[in-house]
C-alpha cells in the first residue's frame, strides 16, 4: 500500500480530534474552523515529464527493461514529490507540485543502481534516493531547480544474510522497518529500531539520516547498530565494515551514515540483531517538574540500570496528553499536573525484573512516583498514532509541527528555555500564540535530545509563519550550544545551520569527499551541503 500522498500513513486510520482538544484549539489558540480540505489528487495539474526519449531509454535499460521500472505518470511523480514535514503537507494540500521528479526509477539490485547512476551521468540527470519518503527536513527535494530522477528503492527489500553466530543481518535498503522486523522475527531476532515513522520508513533511510528510535536507551541509535554498508556511487562501489571494530584509519562507515543521498546510494546495510525479547513492560512515573524528571533520567543514563525506553514529557505535553495519542485529551479533562515519564523494559524475565527494580529505586530517589503500568502501556499502544493527529489538526485549521535538537546535560535547561522562548515569541508576535510542548526521548551518559511539538492557529499564511518560527528556533539552538538536529537529519531545511555547526573546514572536507565520489554533482544536489 502507498502512503497517503498529502498526509500521513493509511487513510483508514485517520484519527479525529476529541472535543476537549478542539475546544482548547478554539479557546486558547484562536483556531477558527476553516475549509482546509486538500485539492484532490486527480485535479492536480502536473506538467508533462521533461525526460527526453534517449534518457528514458537509458534508464529503462539500466533496470533491465523491466515493466514498470521507469514511471513517468503524474500520480507516481506526485507521490515522490517532497517528504512529510508540515510545510511539505501544506504545499501538497494546495496542489503545489513544484519540484516533481521527471521520473521515478525502481531498481532491483546494487548493479542496477550503478547502471542507473551511469545513465543519469550520461544524460545530465540529477538523482535523489527515495526510501519511505518520510523525510521531514526537505531531504527528498533537490536544493536547485532542474530535471531529476527519484530512485525508489522499494524493490530492494530482501534479507541478504543472517549470521546467527555473530548476530548480524544484511538487509537491502528498501525494506520498510516492519518488513525487516518480520523477516528477522522468523529467525527469533529483532533490530530494536522503532522510530515514530516505523511503519513507513526504510532501512536505507535510517542509515542515510542517522535515525534514532523510541527504544534507543536500550538498543541504541540506528547508526550504533550498523556494522557495514555498501554504497553505489557514480565512481563505483564503496564497501565498508570488514570487522565490527577496527583501528584501520578513520571509520569510513561514519562517512556513509548521515550522508543523506549526497555521497551515493546505500544498497545494503549490515546491522547487529538481538533475540526477540520475551518480556516487554512499560510503565508511567510522575515528577513534580521537568527539571526534577530530567535529573532522574540523567541518573539512570549515567549510572544505570538502563531501561529500554526512557522518555519524559514536560508539563504542557503532560497536560495535553501527547504521550498517549490514542487517548489525547483525557489528561486535559483530568487536569494532570507535573510531568509524565514513560519507562520501558524489554528482555528476558530475569533481566527486565532486575533492571526494573533497580531503575524504580533510582526514580523514587529522584522524586518520582510510580503511576502504574497503564500510562506506559497506553504510550506503547498509541506510539505510531501521533502523525495521524497532525493531519486532523491541519484539517481543523491549526498549524502543528515538530523540531528536535540535543546537547550536554549541563546545557539542557538553557537550551529548553531558549527554543521555547524563540517559538513562543515569534508565533505570538505574528498573532498566533502557540502551545509549545517538549519531551526528552533519547538519553546518553553525557546529554539528551529535546523534541518540541508546536501547535498554533495557521494565521493568514501558515507557511510563512512557520518559516519564521523555525528560523528563530534554529538560531536559538545554535546560540544555546545545541546541534541543529539530533535525528531528523539536515536535508535542505537545516543545511544553512549545519554549515555553521560544521564550520568552514568541516564543510570543505565533506565537499572534498563529495567531489571524489560524485564529481559531477548528480546526487541530491543541495541536500546536506550547499552546491559548489
Ligand atoms: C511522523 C514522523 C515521525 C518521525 N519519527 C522519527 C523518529 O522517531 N526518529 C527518527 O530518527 N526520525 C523520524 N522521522 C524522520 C524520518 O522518518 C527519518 O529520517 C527516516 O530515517 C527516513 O527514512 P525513509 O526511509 O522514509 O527515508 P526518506 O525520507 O525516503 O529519505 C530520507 C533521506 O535519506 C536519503 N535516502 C533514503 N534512502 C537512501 C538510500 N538507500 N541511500 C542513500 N540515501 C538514501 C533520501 O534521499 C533523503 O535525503 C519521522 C518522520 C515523520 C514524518
Amino acid at each position: 500500500m502507498d502512503m497517503l500522498w498529502n498526509g500521513w500513513g493509511d487513510p483508514a486510520r485517520a484519527t479525529p480530534l476529541p472535543d476537549t482538544v478542539t475546544g482548547l484549539l478554539r479557546e486558547l489558540l484562536g483556531v477558527k474552523p476553516r475549509d482546509a480540505a486538500s485539492v484532490p489528487l486527480a485535479e492536480i495539474d502536473v506538467p508533462a515529464s521533461p525526460l527526453d526519449e534517449a534518457a528514458r531509454r537509458a534508464l529503462e535499460a539500466a533496470v533491465g527493461d523491466r515493466a514498470d521500472g521507469v514511471r513517468t505518470d503524474a500520480e507516481t511523480r506526485i507521490r515522490h514529490t517532497r517528504g512529510k514535514s508540515t510545510p511539505d503537507l501544506l504545499r501538497m494540500r494546495t496542489g503545489d507540485t513544484a519540484g516533481t521528479p521527471a521520473a521515478v526509477v525502481l531498481p532491483d539490485s546494487h548493479d542496477e543502481v550503478l547502471a542507473v547512476l551511469e545513465a543519469c551521468a550520461g544524460h545530465g540527470l540529477a538523482l535523489v534516493p527515495f526510501g519511505g519518503g518520510t523525510s521531514v527536513v526537505g531531504g527528498l527535494a533537490p536544493g536547485r531547480d532542474g530535471t531529476f530522477v527519484a530512485l525508489d528503492l522499494r524493490r530492494m527489500n530482501r534479507l541478504l544474510d543472517l549470521d546467527e553466530v555473530s548476530r548480524t543481518a544484511t538487509l537491502q535498503p528498501g525494506l520498510r522497518a516492519p518488513e525487516a522486523e518480520a523477516l528477522l522475527a522468523e529467525h527469533g531476532y529483532t533490530l530494536g529500531h522503532f522510530p515514530q515513522s516505523y511503519e513507513w520508513a526504510t532501512i536505507g533511510g535510517f542509515a542515510a539520516t542517522r535515525s534514532s528510535g523510541q527504544a534507543s536507551a536500550g538498543y541504541g541509535r540506528f547508526d550504533e547498530m550498523v556494522l557495514g554498508l555498501t554504497l553505489a556511487t557514480p565512481e563505483g562501489t564503496l564497501d565498508t565494515g570488514r570487522a565490527p571494530r577496527s583501528a584501520a584509519g578513520p571509520d569510513l562507515r561514519q562517512l556513509v551514515l548521515g550522508s543523506e543521498g549526497a555521497f551515493g546510494v546505500i544498497t545494503s546495510v549490515t546491522v547487529r540483531v538481538r533475540p526477540v525479547p520475551k518480556v516487554r513492560r512499560y510503565e508511567g512515573w510522575r515528577f513534580a517538574s521537568f527539571d526534577e524528571g530530567a535529573a532522574a533520567l540523567r541518573r539512570l543514563a549515567q549510572d544505570g540500570p538502563r531501561p529500554t525506553v526512557l522518555r519524559l514529557s514536560d508539563e504542557t505535553e503532560t497536560l495535553i496528553g501527547l504521550a498517549q495519542p490514542d487517548a489525547i485529551g483525557a489528561s486535559l479533562a483530568r487536569q494532570d499536573a507535573g510531568c509524565l515519564a514513560v519507562v520501558g523494559f524489554e528482555g528476558t524475565e530475569e533481566d527486565t525484573a532486575h533492571r526494573r527494580d533497580g531503575a524504580a529505586a533510582v526514580l523514587r530517589e529522584g522524586g518520582g512516583t510510580f503511576a502504574g503500568e497503564e500510562p506506559g502501556e497506553r504510550w506503547a499502544h498509541g506510539r505510531y498514532s501521533a502523525p495521524y493527529l497532525r493531519d486532523s489538526l491541519l484539517d481543523a485549521g491549526a498549524l502543528a509541527e515538530t523540531l528536535e535538537t540535543a546537547t550536554y546535560w549541563s546545557r539542557l535547561p538553557a537550551l529548553y528555555a531558549a527554543v521555547r522562548d524563540a517559538l513562543t515569541g515569534t508565533l505570538t508576535g505574528a498573532g498566533t500564540p502557540p502551545l509549545v510542548m517538549c519531551h526528552i526521548s533519547h538519553v546518553y551518559e553525557n546529554g539528551a535530545s529535546l523534541y518540541f511539538t508546536v501547535v498554533s492557529a495557521q494565521g493568514d499564511d501558515a507557511l510563512a509563519h512557520w518559516d519564521r518560527a523555525k528560523h528563530a528556533a534554529n538560531e536559538a539552538i545554535l546560540a544555546a550550544g545545541g546541534t541543529i538536529t539530533h535525528h531528523h537529519g539536515v536535508g535542505t531545511d537545516h543545511r544553512d545551520w549545519y554549515v555553521r555547526e560544521a564550520g568552514p573546514l568541516g564543510v570543505e572536507a565533506l565537499r572534498a569527499v563529495k567531489r571524489s565520489l560524485d564529481p559531477a554533482g548528480l546526487l541530491s544536489p543541495g541536500v546536506l551541503l550547499p552546491e559548489d
